[in-house]
């Protein structure tokens, strides 16, 4: 099986780092719209532009989206989906642990020593990044992207395509909506509305325009 990532950057390195790690895919390589400047990254190639990526695909190619905006992500895999009908691998580094009892969607990346507990379910296109906890039956949407080391306790709803920031945490029961942004470091004790970008301890409104 072949790996083709989209996006060659810093966060294209953990997804083929994580890929590697698993140990199924006998060829990753990366395609860029920066190509053919950027023809690397790491050790790893990149071998076109996204406008060419159905000669880099065949029924042994899985494809990954590896852009760190939920927004272009969101973009980028739906034309892949519905327009090229791709097949997008699940990526769960070997040191995470996710439970037998936990749901993970296609397209979704589980980073190094993140934990995602029983009857949790994980959507589409979602970045549970390094060291994230998702506890039981949370439902996390889809392009969600769940930070470095964020804390989701139990029974926690997350919206599609919400950002929850590095070292957040959000306290049980909570029902955060979609497309919001829970800053770095902040603790979630009520629900969050949608498009809402919430900062500090207790975490409260912020107007970010
Ligand atoms: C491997 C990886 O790198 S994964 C990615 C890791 N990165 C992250 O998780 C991103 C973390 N980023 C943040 O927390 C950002 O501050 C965001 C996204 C919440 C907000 O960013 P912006 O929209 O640019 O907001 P901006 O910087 O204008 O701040 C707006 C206000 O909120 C405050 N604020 C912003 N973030 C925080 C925070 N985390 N905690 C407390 N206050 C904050 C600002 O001080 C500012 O207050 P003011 O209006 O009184 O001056």
């Amino acid at each position: 099986m072949q790996l083709l990532i989209v996006g060659a950057s810093g966060h294209g390195s953990v997804v083929a780092d994580c890929a590697e790690a698993m140990g199924v895919y006998n060829k990753i390589q990366f395609i860029d719209d920066r190509f053919p400047t950027r023809n690397k990254i790491g050790q790893w190639p990149v071998v076109g532009t996204l406008a060419d990526i159905i000669h880099f695909t065949d029924e042994r190619t899985q494809v990954f989206v590896a852009i760190g905006n939920n927004q272009v992500r969101l973009k980028v895999s739906k034309v892949l989906l519905e327009d090229y009908q791709l097949d997008f691998a699940t990526l769960i580094h070997p040191s995470a642990i996710v439970s037998p009892y936990a749901k993970i969607a296609p397209g979704t990346l589980i980073c190094a020593q993140a934990v995602i507990n029983p009857y949790a379910s994980v959507g589409e296109g979602c970045i549970v990044n390094t060291a994230a906890s998702i506890d039981h039956d949370n439902t996390i949407g889809d392009y969600v992207h769940v930070s470095v080391g964020a804390r989701l306790a139990g029974t926690v709803n997350v919206g599609n395509c919400s950002f929850i920031c590095i070292n957040a945490t959000i306290s049980n029961n909570i029902n955060v909506g979609e497309g919001v942004t829970v800053g770095a470091g902040a603790v979630v004790i009520n629900d969050v509305p949608d498009n809402a970008t919430v900062v500090g301890v207790p975490a409260k409104l912020v107007n970010t325009q």
